[in-house]
């Protein structure tokens, strides 16, 4: 299987890149568009959700209409509001920081102090460039500075940032980012292998590529240390 790898940490080059803008995952401040923000404009979220879902059904409809499609038949009359209430409430739910996910921690009592691997993290995602799904695979890792995170939460912060328009780079690094605030540590890793639909299923229709990317952060840039996550999460071939 053909694998494309590109690695993360010089795009997190904490010397290039402002810190305080990489921990404004915050409406009003994503439009300020760092690297790693989804461009949002700062007035995202002035319209409600019920709006959204009317507009967006009304354009779709036209986009069927234009397309020659029979809006009277039983199969599809209901299609243009199934699809803009999916936008909004599922697939692209993640734009919505009021969707974000409460993050529990609990104290270290246990004095656990080696990596904890999630791994095997099943995702789906769409494509900005064509709105078709990005589907795959993260595993997370991180070294507790004195806090320990509920196993879920690892989960839900990666559907969160899933649940946007996306390229695969910039949900490493947003899954990354969250992890080192919320965790109050430099020691995470995201692995992400993933397949994306716009490569497969048009385009260059190659059904076999998958993407790979990486964030290594503190500990986890010590050769010894990433070889032991990566042990752990053995890439699969098959997603
Ligand atoms: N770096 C990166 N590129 C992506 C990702 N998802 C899709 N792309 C690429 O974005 C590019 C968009 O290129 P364009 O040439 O504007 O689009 P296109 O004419 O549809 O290109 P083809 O897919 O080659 O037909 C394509 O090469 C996609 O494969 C991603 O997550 N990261
Ligand atoms: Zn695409």
């Amino acid at each position: 299987m053909k694998q494309k790898e590109i690695t993360l940490n010089s795009l997190l080059n904490e010397d290039t890149i402002d810190l305080n803008m990489l921990n404004s995952e915050e409406v009003g401040n994503d439009h300020l568009a760092t690297s790693m923000n989804t461009p949002l404009r700062a007035d995202a979220f002035e319209m409600d959700d019920e709006t959204k879902i009317q507009k967006i059904e009304q354009h779709f409809q036209s986009i069927m209409e234009i397309m020659g499609l029979d809006l009277t038949d039983d199969s599809l009359k209901g299609t243009p509001h199934r699809v803009a209430k999916m936008y909004i409430k599922e697939i692209f739910s993640g734009l919505n920081p009021a969707n974000k996910p409460k993050i529990a921690l609990f104290d270290n009592k246990y004095k656990y102090n080696q990596m904890l691997v999630e791994k095997d993290i099943t995702f789906y995602s769409n494509c900005e460039h064509h709105f078709v799904p990005i589907f795959g695979k993260a595993h997370l890792a991180y070294i507790s500075s004195g806090k320990v995170i509920g196993l879920s939460k690892l989960n839900r912060i990666v559907q969160y940032f899933a649940k946007r328009p996306q390229v695969q780079e910039r949900l490493t690094v947003q899954i990354a980012t969250e992890l080192k605030k919320v965790l109050n540590t430099e020691d995470v890793a995201v692995v992400i292998d993933a397949k994306h639909l716009c490569v497969s299923s048009r385009g260059i229709q190659d059904t076999n590529a998958s993407t790979v990317t990486s964030f290594y952060g503190g500990k986890f840039q010590n050769a010894g240390v990433k070889e032991e996550f990566l042990q752990y999460i053995q890439l699969k071939t098959e997603l």
